[in-house]
């Protein structure tokens, strides 16, 4: 098939070069013209595994090519994919505002017979919305589907080329006949292809991602309580997980959750649910408890350093928002940063793949390190942020001799408490008792 994916971000690059890659021919398109002349040179904008080398292949078999052009690009296509930006606005509901402008670009360009699909996530009624306004600015009906995207950053191609379940939302079976084509590729084995109302796809993707923030939440606040109660929320996890109603997944407590999704996501519904008339007490609770958590180290810092860290040097590893990702949006570890800046720290940090996106934003305010040895050298307290492969098993002697005083918070529980006592070191982790 011909298709055109509108917004190269990590949702359009990664949907386009998967397409590519199962033998469509893609074009990828974008409004920012230094991203798009990069990627005509092989230069892959974000930090996602798998990724570059899959683009080098499918760009050189002639497959998927990138283009600042939307007309020239969306004109052959038998697909339309949309995967703008929806950031949150400043009442907390989305900002379509890029979607509504794609659709006006795109509508005298479209072939008569393509499908207009949406991969970003949208609020529901806006595949409605899209609907009516090409149906003014055409004069005809044009297919329009939902499809949501489930990928996690960092993991986005095997998300993608091995999706748990594939989610359309059409309005004519013959549209879910068209996606289902296109996704026969990816759902060799027994994964499912739902098809549903638009309306029902479009809040398939917010439920999901509410409730995995709800586990979050919950088990951070659990983990809270624990702490205050002497318990050990790694053993309360083990012993809740086994139970197959409950399962593993998502409940790992630490400094919360951040990204480009589920803070924006879980506000947008909260904003879409109260504009219904309805009290979204839960998710209410869910993003607040989030926002704690992420300066759930700000009292023990401060009472570790007697009440006064001016002057003190902390070492981070970990500013990305998770681990195989350069994404810093709304990472815990910039709530920190900003925190220790304000109270006069000095802060030095390491991270694999981020250091560039927080110099852009933060400038000379902290050292950048590239080794992580180096960000702990003369340090007064090191505090993992991110869980990094990287960060799990140090040579904790070489530490112990870089660190001005052996003191570790780990707001993401990579050791063990006693082991780390033994070590010499003051362990401060994330709903475990201290061993002093
Ligand atoms: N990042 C994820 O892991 C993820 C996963 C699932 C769903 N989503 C959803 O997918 C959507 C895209 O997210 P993302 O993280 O890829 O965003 P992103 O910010 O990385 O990329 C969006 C891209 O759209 C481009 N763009 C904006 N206006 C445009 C226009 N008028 N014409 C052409 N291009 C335009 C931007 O330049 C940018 O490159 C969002 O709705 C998001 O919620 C994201
Ligand atoms: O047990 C856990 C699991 C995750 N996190 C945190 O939760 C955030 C989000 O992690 P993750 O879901 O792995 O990454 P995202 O790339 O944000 O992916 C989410 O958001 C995407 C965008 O909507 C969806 O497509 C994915 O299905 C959904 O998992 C990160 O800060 C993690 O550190 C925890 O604190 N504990």
């Amino acid at each position: 098939m011909k298709i055109a994916v509108i917004g190269t971000g990590y949702v359009g690059l990664v949907t386009g070069t998967c397409f590519a890659d199962s033998g469509n021919n893609v074009t990828c398109i974008d409004i920012n013209e230094k991203k798009i002349e990069g990627l005509k040179q092989g230069e892959i904008p974000i930090y996602e595994p798998g990724l570059a080398e899959l683009v080098e292949h499918n760009a050189e078999a002639g497959r998927l090519v990138f283009t600042t052009n939307t007309a020239e690009g969306v004109k052959d296509a038998d697909v339309v994919y949309l995967a703008v930006g929806t950031p949150q606005g400043d009442d907390g509901s989305a900002d379509l505002s890029a979607m509504w402008s794609v659709v006006k670009a795109i509508a005298p360009h479209i072939r008569e017979d393509a499908v207009v699909v949406t991969k970003s996530t949208v609020p529901v009624g806006t595949n409605a919305k899209i609907f009516g306004m090409l149906k003014e600015l055409t004069g005809r009906e044009c297919d329009v589907a939902s499809n949501p995207e489930f990928l996690k950053e960092g993991a986005a191609i095997e998300d993608f080329m091995k999706p748990d379940r594939v989610v359309v939302g059409v309005r004519r079976p013959e549209v879910a006949d068209v996606l289902q084509q296109l996704y026969q590729p990816f759902l060799r084995t027994e994964k499912p292809f739902i098809s549903m109302s638009p309306e029902s796809a479009e809040m398939t993707k917010y439920v999901a991602n509410a409730l995995l923030a709800t586990k979050i939440s919950f088990i951070n606040e659990m983990a809270n309580l624990c702490e205050k109660m002497g318990g050990d929320i790694n053993d309360v996890r083990r012993g809740i997980g086994h139970d197959s109603r409950i399962g593993f997944a998502f409940l790992f407590p630490g400094v919360g959750y951040g990204g480009s999704c589920f803070p924006k996501d879980v506000r947008a519904l909260t904003a879409m649910s109260a504009d219904h008339g309805c009290e979204p007490t839960m998710l209410r609770a869910v993003d607040e408890v989030n926002e704690r958590q992420k300066s759930v180290f700000n009292d023990k810092l401060e009472e570790h350093f007697g009440g006064n860290l001016k002057g003190k040097t902390i070492g981070i590893w970990g500013l990305a928002f998770k681990p195989r990702t350069d994404d810093i949006r709304e990472a815990p570890a910039l709530v920190l940063i900003n925190w220790l800046l304000e109270k006069g720290a000095t802060v030095k940090a390491h991270d694999p793949e981020a250091i560039e996106n927080v110099e852009a934003e933060l400038g000379d305010k902290i050292t950048y390190c590239d080794r992580r040895m180096e960000a702990i050298e003369g340090v007064d307290a090191l505090v993992i942020m991110t869980d990094w492969k990287d960060y799990h098993s140090p040579d904790f002697a070489e530490m112990y001799q870089l660190m001005k005083s052996p003191v570790v918070f780990d707001g993401r529980n990579l050791y063990e408490p006693e082991r780390m006592k033994r070590r010499g070191y003051k362990y401060y982790s994330i709903g475990r008792p201290m061993v002093q």
